[in-house]
C-alpha cells in the first residue's frame, strides 16, 4: 500500500454495494455484469471437494512438535507452497477470542450507516479507508464487495484520518490482530525458508521493517450470483498474505489451479495464508503467487480479512541467490517492494498480469 500521488482519475459513479442491495434493483445494474467468459460458471469450477481442498498444516508440529511431527509438517508446508501456493494454517498461536473480535467489529463497521462509512472516504486511485480499491476506469467492470482497508506497519504509511472512532474499540482491536498477524508472519516465514534449505532468518533478514496492511472485504448476498464477481481474479503483491474468512460465512473464495477454480473450504479457527507475488520473485519462481477470486452468494454474506505482509519500500531485493543455480536461469528484476506496490495499486486486478513487471525477458537473458 505505497503511498500513491492522487491523480484525476475519472471512475464514474461506484454504487455502494450494501446500498444497492437494500434498495432490491429487479436487474444488476450493468457494470456489475460480468462478461460471459468472466461468469462464475459451474463448468469451471471444481465440485469434487473429496480431494480438490487445500493442504491444512499444523504450526504447533512446527513450533513443537518431535522431530519426525517438524519432518512431516515441513514437507507438507514445501508441497502446499510448491504445488498450490495456498494452505490453511490450524494451532497457529492467535487467541481464537481475537479472531472473534476482528470479525465483530469488521462486521459492526460494515453495518454502519452509508454516511458513517463515508467520513473514511477511498479517494479514487488510491486505496486505504472504505470504498472499492482498483477501479480506474468508468467503463472498468465493479465487483460486488465493499472494502475497507489500512496501512498499518511501518507508521508512516498510516493514515490517521482513516482509523474509525466508530466502533468503538475497531482501531484498537485491528492493532492487536496486526500485531498478532506480524508474528504469525515472521514465523511462517522461517519456516517457509527453512523448507526451502535456506537459514530460517533469510526473509526477515532481508525485509527489513515490513510493510503491513489489512483489508476487510465485504461481500453482501446477490440476487444473482451467477453474473457478478465478488472480487476480481488476481494475485496478491504481497510476500505473504494471512486470510480470515468469517465464521458461518458462504465458501466465497476461489483458486485457480489446473484451469479449473477450487473453492476454499473453510476450515473451524484456521486462517488462510497464501503465497503472494514478492515471494514468486525471491524463490525465482519456486513458490509461485496463485490467482484467486471470491465468488457471491445468493442467501449469505461474507466478510474476508486480509493482512498482506512484505519487505519494506525501499530495499532492493530480487531472486535469492541460492535458488538460481544450473541451469535455471534468473527468472526476475530486482526492484523495491516500492516500486512494484506503486506499480501494483495504479493497476486494475488482472490475474497475475502485474507480476509481468518483475519478469525478466527470457530470449533477452539468455543471449
Ligand atoms: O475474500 C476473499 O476470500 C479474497 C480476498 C482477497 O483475495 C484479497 O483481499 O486479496
Ligand atoms: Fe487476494
Amino acid at each position: 500500500m505505497a503511498p500513491v500521488p492522487l491523480s484525476p482519475v475519472n471512475v464514474g459513479h461506484i454504487d455502494d454495494v450494501q446500498e444497492l442491495r437494500k434498495a432490491k434493483p429487479t436487474k444488476i445494474p450493468e457494470r456489475f455484469v460480468r462478461d460471459e467468459t468472466e461468469r462464475p460458471s459451474l463448468s469451471t469450477t471444481s465440485l469434487s471437494s473429496a480431494y480438490e481442498t487445500i493442504p491444512v498444516v499444523d504450526l504447533s508440529k512446527l513450533v513443537k512438535g518431535s522431530q519426525d511431527e517438524f519432518q512431516t509438517e515441513i514437507s507438507k508446508l514445501a508441497v502446499s507452497c510448491e504445488e498450490w501456493g495456498f494452505f490453511q494454517v490450524v494451532n497457529h498461536g492467535i487467541d481464537l477470542d481475537l479472531l472473534g473480535s476482528i470479525e465483530k467489529v469488521g462486521k459492526e463497521f460494515f453495518m454502519l450507516p452509508l454516511e458513517e462509512k463515508q467520513k473514511y472516504p477511498m479517494a479514487p486511485g488510491t486505496v486505504q479507508g472504505y470504498g472499492q480499491a482498483f477501479v480506474f476506469s468508468e467503463d472498468q467492470k465493479l465487483d460486488w464487495c465493499n472494502m475497507f482497508a489500512l496501512g498499518v506497519e511501518p507508521h508512516f504509511i498510516r493514515v490517521p484520518k482513516l482509523w474509525p472512532t466508530k466502533p468503538h474499540k475497531f482501531s484498537e482491536t485491528v492493532e492487536e490482530y496486526s500485531r498478532e498477524v506480524r508474528r504469525l508472519c515472521q514465523k511462517l516465514l522461517g519456516f517457509i525458508a527453512m523448507s526451502l534449505g535456506l537459514n530460517k532468518d533469510t526473509f526477515e533478514e532481508m525485509f527489513g521493517v515490513a510493510v503491513q496492511a489489512v483489508r476487510m472485504n465485504y461481500y453482501p448476498p446477490c440476487p444473482r450470483p451467477d453474473l457478478v464477481l465478488g472480487l476480481s481474479p488476481h494475485s496478491d503483491g504481497s510476500a505473504l498474505t494471512v486470510l480470515q474468512q468469517g465464521k458461518g460465512s458462504s465458501v466465497g473464495l476461489q483458486i485457480l489451479k489446473d484451469n479449473t477454480w477450487v473453492p476454499v473450504q473453510p476450515h473451524p479457527n484456521a486462517l488462510v495464508i497464501n503465497i503472494g507475488d514478492t515471494m514468486e520473485v525471491l524463490t525465482n519462481g519456486r513458490y509461485q503467487s496463485v490467482e484467486h477470486r471470491a465468488v457471491t452468494d445468493k442467501e449469505k454474506d461474507r466478510l474476508s480479512i486480509v493482512t498482506f505482509y512484505a519487505p519494506s519500500y525501499d530495499i532492493e531485493l530480487g531472486p535469492i541467490p541460492q535458488l538460481v543455480y544450473g541451469d535455471l536461469p534468473c527468472k526476475y528484476k530486482r526492484y523495491s517492494h516500492g516500486e512494484y506496490s506503486k506499480h501494483y495499486v495504479t493497476n486494475k486486478l488482472q490475474g497475475k498480469k502485474t507480476l509481468e513487471f518483475a519478469k525478466i525477458n527470457q530470449t533477452q537473458n539468455s543471449s
